[in-house]
């Protein structure tokens, strides 16, 4: 029998691209890969990425800030404020003109600037992990770690890109908004690049210096709004054991406690697959009912009618 799900979707970078002019196009496919499941009657909430986008926004504005005296360096937190405003513009209007295309002619979409709250105790900020800005060279990584004292690190055999502190998420603190929106089925964009990184001392509330992971993050609101699904589209149609070598499996479908087994064993690697599955294992073993998928941004409407995608549930 048809279900009618609460989705919330977790967009990859392929969703964005890299680049401004790349984001107009990659937003089109991408909103018409949401509108395939808005189409069949399910309920989306959606979580964009922003690694690649927060790099080029805090070299720009480091830039700006070497250039003129008078601008501060800008911190993190308010380059990923940009990131959201900047990627939920280009998602949220291509969301709008695909849904009139398919004569949703009212249906609102809506992004929410969003702050998730972080433990300062974090280990977190003593080791950097989140990969953002472009894959660079070796020499070109070399290069930016003594000229900007940035932190380098080589990513899943991809290049080196810069990595920064990467708390856990521990509360949205626009949740209730969040909630009340969905529950008028308002198409809400938020906790874009995990969220503004944000901690709590007394009423205010201070921007950290880090990238949450939007996995993580997408895990923590599916959660909340007691989702049916949590789904992440990434690069991949499918999570792989023996991940690039002569043994790869694909795997269709793992529980829980599978999932968990192949962590321990080191299957997934940091800082690309291993937040998706961690995500998946979370939602998927937080209650009865509750499952996790990840596949292809393109194959999301066959992913949720169980033909593709590999599955993670209880
Ligand atoms: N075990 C694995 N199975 C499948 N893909 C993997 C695995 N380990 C690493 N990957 C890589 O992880 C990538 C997805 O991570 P990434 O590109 O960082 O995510 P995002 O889509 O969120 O930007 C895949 O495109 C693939 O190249
Ligand atoms: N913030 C975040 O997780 O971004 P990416 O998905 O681009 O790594």
């Amino acid at each position: 029998m048809y279900q009618r799900k609460r989705i919330v979707i977790a967009l990859g970078g392929n969703a964005l691209g890299n680049t401004l002019p790349e984001q107009m196009i990659a937003v089109k496919t991408t909103a018409r890969a949401l509108c395939d499941l808005i189409e069949e009657g399910h309920q989306v909430v959606v979580v964009h990425g922003n690694g690649p986008q927060v790099g080029m926004i805090n070299n720009a504005m480091s830039a700006l800030s070497r250039e003129d005296d008078t601008q501060p360096n800008t911190p993190l937190s308010v380059c990923v404020a940009m990131s959201q405003a900047y990627i939920g513009y280009d998602l949220q209007n291509a969301l709008r003109e695909e849904l009139r295309k398919r004569g949703f002619m009212r249906t609102p979409v809506v992004t929410v600037v969003t702050q998730v709250r972080v433990d300062p105790d974090d280990p977190a900020f003593a080791n950097p992990t989140k990969p953002i800005g472009k894959f660079l060279t070796k020499e070109e990584a070399e290069y930016q770690a003594k000229a900007y004292g940035h932190i380098m690190r080589e990513d899943a055999g991809r290049g080196y890109r810069r990595v920064v502190a990467s708390p856990k998420p521990v509360e949205i603190v626009e949740q209730d908004a969040i909630n009340s929106l969905v529950d008028a089925n308002k198409i809400v964009i938020c906790c874009g690049g995990g969220g503004i990184p944000v901690i709590l001392k007394d009423h205010h509330l201070k921007g950290a210096s880090a990238v949450i992971d939007k996995d993580f993050a997408s895990c923590l609101l599916a959660k909340q709004l007691d989702a049916d699904m949590l789904i992440i589209l990434t690069a991949v149609e499918k999570v792989a054991i023996h991940f690039g070598t002569p043994d790869q499996k694909w795997l269709n479908d793992l529980t829980v406690s599978q999932a968990r087994k192949y962590v321990k064993e080191g299957q997934f690697a940091a800082g690309s697959m291993l937040p998706k599955v961690e995500a998946a294992i979370d939602f998927a073993g937080s209650g009865s009912g509750r499952t996790a998928l990840i596949t292809l941004l393109e194959k999301a409407k066959e992913g949720i009618q169980g033909k593709t995608g590999t599955l993670i549930h209880l």
